[in-house]
């Protein structure tokens, strides 16, 4: 039987891995090189993450969609390997780490620009999953990667899931909407509701919702309402601050389309959007499957084009074994 990569190990596939650039509760991330020398970021599962099923899968999930979707606004796979102790997954390197790791080391929040652009960058991406029938479930500052010319891209695809399909109802309790809270499959709503507490986030330099526990999170989130945006930061663009409360809806009918997020935030940057389209060869839950099935272990996709204080984050996740929501948070 072989055994899962060293942490000394230098070659992964066809990469050459250097530096470790971080680490997670899942993977260790290394920056690497390809066979043509350009920069990637590797994401290798931890020993633990291979040895429990369930969260084994939850990265043979991210690789496997990973690969498969194809937008501007999503961290782009290369190349990976879903399952088994060589597990591993290829992605766009990001030099300034998540945004999360971005706003706590500059100190200074964004500008009312940046925001904005990171805002539709992440609605975008959202659009084009959610007209796919698949929902993210884990937005948020960690999840978010932007590069030097301030475009953002969503990764982290490990809890997402075609609603066709079904899935295990995950979500990380600072953006978790309230119907997850109540125990409800999640929904494009429940996306949008994390979309608007990042919103929230960016354009008011803080979280709408504070607790020191999941129970003091779940009643923020099923009783209390934020002030509103303008309130927070009166330069914010009216239609913007209108359509970011709104997303916070407790019910999941009022909440606009991540479509209708990324139109207003569009027309706040002074642009006029325009419908998004999609490659045809983009991957319906079918094709998902099948996609897997055939090239069972080693994936992968083009060459990359080149070098492009939190509390605790507890997390949501259910199904099978005992749910622990403070289980897996960096
Ligand atoms: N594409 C990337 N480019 C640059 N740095 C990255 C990239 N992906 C991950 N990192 C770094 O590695 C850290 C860990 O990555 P990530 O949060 O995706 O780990 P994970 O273990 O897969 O996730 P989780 O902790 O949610 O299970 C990030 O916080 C970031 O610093």
């Amino acid at each position: 039987m072989s055994l899962p990569p060293m942490p000394d190990q230098n070659t992964l596939s066809t990469y050459t891995l250097h530096r470790v650039i971080g680490r997670g509760n899942t993977s260790l991330v290394r920056l690497a090189t390809d066979s043509r020398g350009q920069q990637v970021a590797v994401k290798i599962p931890h020993a633990e993450t291979l040895a429990v099923q369930d969260s084994a899968e939850l990265f043979g999930n991210e690789v496997r969609l990973t690969l498969q979707f194809r937008h501007p606004h999503l961290v782009q796979g290369f190349g990976g390997t879903p399952f088994g102790p060589q597990a591993f997954l290829a992605v766009q390197f990001y030099p300034g780490g998540a945004l999360s790791e971005q706003l706590q080391r500059d100190g200074t929040p964004l500008s009312m620009n940046g925001a904005l652009r990171i805002l539709a960058d992440v609605a975008s991406a959202l659009s084009y999953l959610h007209h796919l029938g698949a929902v993210h479930q884990d937005v948020k500052t960690q999840n978010v990667y932007v590069n030097s010319e301030g475009r953002a891209a969503l990764g982290d695809l490990g809890n997402t899931y075609f609603i066709a399909q079904g899935g295990k109802i995950s979500g990380s309790p600072y953006y978790m909407a309230p119907e997850i809270y109540h125990g409800e499959s999640s929904s494009a709503a429940s996306d949008v509701y994390s979309l608007g507490i990042l919103a929230y986030e960016l354009l008011s330099g803080e979280r709408p919702y504070h607790g020191h526990t999941y129970e003091e999170l779940m009643v923020a989130h099923l009783t209390r309402f934020p002030p509103p945006l303008a309130h927070l930061n009166p330069q914010v663009p009216r239609n913007v601050a209108r359509l970011a409360e709104l997303a916070l809806a407790k019910r999941t009918g009022e909440r606009p389309s991540a479509d209708a997020m990324r139109r207003a935030l569009l027309t706040a940057l002074g642009e006029t959007p325009a419908d998004e389209v999609y490659e045809a060869e983009a991957p319906l839950p079918e094709a998902a499957g099948r996609l897997v099935g055939r090239h069972g272990s080693g994936v992968g996709r083009a060459a990359p084009p080149g070098p492009a204080s939190v509390p605790p984050e507890p997390v949501r996740e259910e199904g099978g074994s005992r749910w622990n929501p403070f289980r897996r948070r960096k």
